[in-house]
């Protein structure tokens, strides 16, 4: 490994702009230390909420906690019911005439794109991507054939965990734009039937929040310290794990001012909020009430499983923690309809599925499958998928597992063992500068040695297996990184649009830029771009183009059951996915050389094997085993027709 990062991690916002920089809201909106009270802070919330309009009825109130501040986590918020069910922010007309909009489970058949505003087009030249560019790309996301964004954080913040320490929940940092530059994105976005979901950071603040400058004053056992989790001593929940241990040593730190010592499961600056206090419940369903009232269809919901503690446990995934979740997602069904959540909890399945009842989260994160994926491409065989599809729990209907290759942060390795995870280092990590906490900060296609087969097959099951598929902006044209870059940055870059100036990202001087372009040869912006791309027939874009058109021709990808298929070939991965009459024999290489496979399909004989992309029928199954040879990393998807188009019943 390499040398501890903890000094880095108290300077890692050098070189980005900081919150002073960027004019702080909250200065000089009274209090003595220029801090808001947070009753003035609600009745600015309430004023701004949506759309300019007053708190509507059956929005959450921030009303005094009881003394002591305390509270009991299962207790029922304080929520008057209200019998508007919008949609986009508007009543529908069922919503008007008080009946409940239908779900439409739209997840379920999304692709998503996860974006962050930071780094991917500058729409006023100053070397910072903002709303205005972003919007100015829907056109690209729409033709790649995205129908859902997921935004990082664009709050104001001091970034020093790049928008994940959050100033002020309910406004847009200036650097990004103005609300109103985001109120035009999100109808633009909804105007090309696209839907967008952002980041809810829940778990903790900025130091720089105003809740945590309050609380720190504040007078022990107040309502307003209790807005964070505080100690005398750092003996309290000895042994949680420390998340980020390249960064922290410790999940207590000293606070000076409030001489006692607070909790935080990420950096020292990001204090976790107390959600034992019901203020804290309530002020984050107002943040909620601000963002869907704009019309928004959702949230990533951060850092999910550390909301509460509790001595002796390893805080995480508490049951109080799902009691809120419950509350959550009943408060906005109530008011908002079918607005969707998305679990960030890196747990195992049996954990994840918890969130996945039906009552909690539409959506989760399969954490367990993504290192696994990387595993079976790392010994070329399938068994490290087959065992999670095999152990995959139950979950309900309308929830739907989020798959992923990678996302903004190191491809996390927690969720494998020691061993799995030394030998997944070795594997794509021989350069400890790759390496960061438990994992690896490297984008996708350096990962796979820019092996294009690798890639495609990557993609191929990505795009097959039971879930949503979620592609990190730049991976659809295998950007590179920098891991020379601090902490995740490496994996952050500006996009790619160009060979000409900045990547095409700004036309600011390229001294101004928020992040450095990729100069590495193999993955340099003049090689590796957009334009290029979608000048080439054969390019990885125009590849994944049309992999994206296929899988929405067939919404058992989106919606169906899986039955694993029977081969005598470890090295073949080999699955149907199932929605009525649809079926999709998926064939997988995972090895660099040719294979052969005998597939048990006698349950489909008398199918025709129709390839899903090109359309050629192979010949019809029979009883006995059916045999297929695929290349290095080959895969194919197969619709099972019968001649008459019937299809099996399932075995
Ligand atoms: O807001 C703090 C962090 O929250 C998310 O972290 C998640 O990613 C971590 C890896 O970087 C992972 O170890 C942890 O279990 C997750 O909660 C967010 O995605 C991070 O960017 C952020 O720093
Ligand atoms: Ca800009």
């Amino acid at each position: 490994m390499q040398a501890p990062r903890r000094e880095d991690a108290r300077r890692q916002g050098e070189g980005l702009a900081t919150l002073s920089e960027a004019a702080p809201r909250s200065s000089g909106d009274g209090g003595a230390d220029g801090i808001a009270p947070l009753a003035q802070e609600a009745d600015r919330l309430a004023q701004e909420g949506g759309r300019g309009q007053p708190a509507a009825p059956g929005t959450a109130t921030l009303e005094p906690p009881e003394r002591g501040g305390g509270g009991d986590p299962s207790a029922v918020l304080s929520i008057r019911p209200r019998q508007e069910v919008a949609g986009r922010g508007r009543p529908s007309a069922d919503a008007a005439a008080g009946q409940p909009v239908p779900p439409t489970l739209w997840y379920k058949d999304a692709v998503i794109y996860e974006v962050h505003v930071r780094t991917f087009f500058d729409g006023n030249g100053d070397g910072t991507g903002d709303f205005r560019g972003l919007t100015a790309k829907l056109d690209y996301l729409q033709e790649l054939g995205v129908t859902a964004l997921w935004l990082l954080p664009f709050y104001p913040s001091p970034l020093a965990d790049d928008g994940y320490d959050v100033a002020d929940y309910t406004a847009v940092h200036p650097a990004y734009g103005t609300l109103g530059d985001f109120k035009r994105f999100l109808a633009e976005a909804h105007r090309r039937g696209m839907r967008v979901i952002t980041d809810l950071v829940l778990n903790h603040t900025s130091t720089q929040h105003p809740w945590f400058q309050r609380a720190r004053r504040a007078r022990p056992g107040s309502r307003w310290r209790d807005f964070y989790v505080w100690s005398d001593s750092p003996d309290r929940y000895r042994g949680v794990r420390v998340i980020f241990p390249d960064y922290e040593a410790d999940n207590w730190t000293w606070d000076p001012v409030a001489r006692a010592y607070y909790w935080h499961r990420f950096y020292a600056h990001q204090p976790d909020l107390n959600y034992d206090n019901p203020m804290v419940r309530r002020a984050m369903l107002k943040v909620v009430d601000f963002w869907l009232r704009l019309g928004l269809d959702g949230f990533r919901l951060d850092a999910l499983p550390y909301l509460f503690e509790r001595e002796g446990t390893a805080c995480a995934g508490l049951p109080e923690t799902h009691a809120f979740v419950r509350e959550l997602r009943a408060y906005i069904e109530a008011r908002y309809g079918e607005r969707v959540l998305l679990a960030e909890a890196n747990e195992p399945a049996a954990e994840l599925a918890r969130y996945l009842q039906g009552d909690e989260c539409h959506m989760a994160f399969h954490f367990p499958l993504m290192p696994r994926l990387f595993l079976a491409l790392a010994r070329e065989e399938a068994a490290p998928i087959l065992q999670v599809l095999r152990d995959e729990p139950a979950i309900a209907p309308a929830c739907q597992w989020a798959l992923f290759l990678r996302n903004h942060d190191e491809l996390t390795l927690e969720m494998v063992s020691p061993q799995e995870r030394e030998e997944l280092w070795q594997a794509y990590a021989a350069d400890p500068q790759a390496r960061v906490n438990l994992g690896i900060r490297r984008r996708l296609a350096p990962l796979l040695g820019n092996d294009r087969r690798r890639l495609e097959l990557a993609y191929a099951l990505l795009f097959s297996l039971p879930g949503t598929p979620v592609i990190y902006y730049g991976d659809e044209i295998g950007m590179g990184d920098n891991i020379y870059l601090p902490d995740r940055h490496a994996v952050r870059t500006p996009m790619q649009w160009s060979g000409g100036r900045n990547a095409g990202f700004s036309t600011a001087n390229p001294q101004r830029l928020c992040a450095p372009v990729v100069v590495d040869p193999p993955y340099h912006y003049e090689a590796v771009n957009v334009e290029a791309q979608l000048a080439s027939p054969d390019s990885l874009l125009n590849w994944l183009r049309r992999l994206i058109a296929v899988r929405k021709r067939f919404p058992a990808f989106g919606r169906g059951d899986l039955e694993l298929i029977a081969g005598d070939n470890r090295r073949v991965l080999a699955f149907v996915r199932r929605l009525g009459d649809q079926a999709i024999l998926v064939v997988a290489n995972l090895s660099r050389f040719v294979q052969g496979v005998r597939l048990d399909l006698a349950a489909y004989a008398g199918c025709l094997p129709e390839d899903a992309f090109g359309g050629a029928t192979l010949p019809p199954i029979e009883r006995r085993p059916y045999f297929l040879t695929l290349g290095p990393h080959g895969f194919y998807w197969f619709v099972l027709k019968r001649p008459e188009g019937e299809i099996p019943e399932p075995r």
